[in-house]
């Protein structure tokens, strides 16, 4: 028999499990508080949709903004008292706080979280390659059975995910570093825009894009998220206003704009790499490209041919020397050979971004 999964939420995240789960050999079954969100997520192949009197769940997901969360995986711990219960609540320490206090015996709970989603709601947006390569965050307690763990750990890997496991308070911080403070950067760029006179909108270009696309996200998710990590948020926010100052300082002063913009680079490539994978293993090679026609195609072409995979690329142009240059992430062991293989092809390489 394959595993039962019970989805509550069959939103954007329950519902891109549920066609996960379904595709991986799971028996997902989901239920959400708007019948016509199981439904529609049913209709698009995440699971079927839940009767209620017949549900007998290995494992459950809450899949249901955060604030709801404690209270339904109370109320499941109690119906279901064989089954393994998760959620995925983008924060974690308060969302455990408060199961505590409803469901003192909570051994079964194991908290977890998908670094995995998009600025949209609802079943329709739901994809079933969501969590494909992404870091989901596992969050076990002392209390928790180790093969309870393991339950929900195989769920995110069988879903194509990398698990990482840490403590709920270090997980929040870490998000709100790399999740939550973000979001507002993308706020604060995108509301600002309501200054900007429609004529000087039409010059938007993809810059602009890329910063605002998870402004678009909903605003009331977002904003349980945020509250209930206030603390941590508050403190990288402080941080930023005092960059900010900094920066403002230092547009007169050339040499400190550039270096601090050069800091901007250096985080920027501190994320390189696969989602989930460790940026220090991986290098980048870089290659110049001759403004040749083709020359590009033959460069990939040369690439296959020696047998290695390549699982980012960037590439930039300089306008004065009119050359433009391919920076190939690999794995750290890979780079050295690759390099000596773009070599031997009579292309100009080194380890590391552009010159
Ligand atoms: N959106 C993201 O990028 C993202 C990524 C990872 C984790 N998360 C977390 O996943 C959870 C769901 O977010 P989402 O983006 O899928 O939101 P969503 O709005 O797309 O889906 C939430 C679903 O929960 C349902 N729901 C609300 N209250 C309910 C209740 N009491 N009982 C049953 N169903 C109920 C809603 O009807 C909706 O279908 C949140 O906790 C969020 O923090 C979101
Ligand atoms: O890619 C996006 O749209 C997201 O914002 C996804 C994102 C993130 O910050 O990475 C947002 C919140 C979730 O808790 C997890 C993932």
């Amino acid at each position: 028999m394959a595993e039962s999964v019970l989805i509550l939420g069959a939103g954007l995240v329950g519902s891109s499990l549920g066609l996960a789960l379904t595709r991986a050999g799971y028996d997902v079954v989901l239920w959400d508080i708007a019948s016509s969100h199981a439904l529609v997520a049913a209709g698009l192949g995440a699971g079927r949709v839940s009767d209620e009197s017949t549900d007998d769940p290995d494992v459950v997901v809450v899949a249901t903004p955060p604030d709801v969360i404690p209270e339904l995986v109370a109320e499941v711990l109690g119906k279901f008292p064989d089954a393994v219960i998760t959620d995925v609540g983008s924060v974690k320490a308060p969302i455990l706080r408060a199961i505590d206090r409803l469901a003192p015996e909570h051994r079964r709970y194991v908290g977890s979280h998908p670094m995995a989603g998009s600025q949209f709601t609802g079943p329709l947006t739901a994809s079933g390659d969501l969590f494909r390569d992404r870091t989901w965050v596992v969050t076990p307690e002392p209390e928790n059975a180790p093969e309870d763990v393991a339950v929900i750990e195989r769920l995110a890997r069988d879903v194509g995910a990398k698990v990482v496991t840490m403590p709920a308070s270090e997980h929040d911080v870490a998000v709100a570093q790399v999740s939550h403070v973000p979001h507002l950067m993308s706020i604060l760029t995108a509301s600002h825009l309501r200054e900007v006179p429609t004529p000087n909108l039409q010059l938007a270009g993809q810059g602009i894009r890329d910063v605002t696309r998870i402004a678009g996200s909903d605003p009331a998710l977002w904003r349980q998220i945020l509250t209930s990590n206030a603390d941590a948020v508050r403190h990288e926010l402080l941080e930023v206003a005092q960059d900010l100052a900094y920066l403002i300082d230092q547009l007169d002063r050339p040499d400190a704009l550039e270096r601090f913009l050069g800091m901007g680079q250096a985080g920027a490539l501190s994320l390189v790499g696969k989602h989930g994978q460790d940026p220090l293993d991986m290098l980048e090679v870089t290659v110049e490209i001759p403004d040749e026609p083709r020359a590009l195609a033959r460069l990939f072409t040369d690439i296959g041919e020696a047998g290695f995979n390549v699982e980012d690329f960037e590439l930039n142009h300089d306008p004065i020397r009119e050359v433009g240059y391919l920076s190939i992430s690999v794995e750290r062991e890979m780079a050295e050979k690759l390099k000596t293989k773009i070599m031997e092809g009579g292309w100009q390489a080194w380890l590391g971004s552009r010159k």
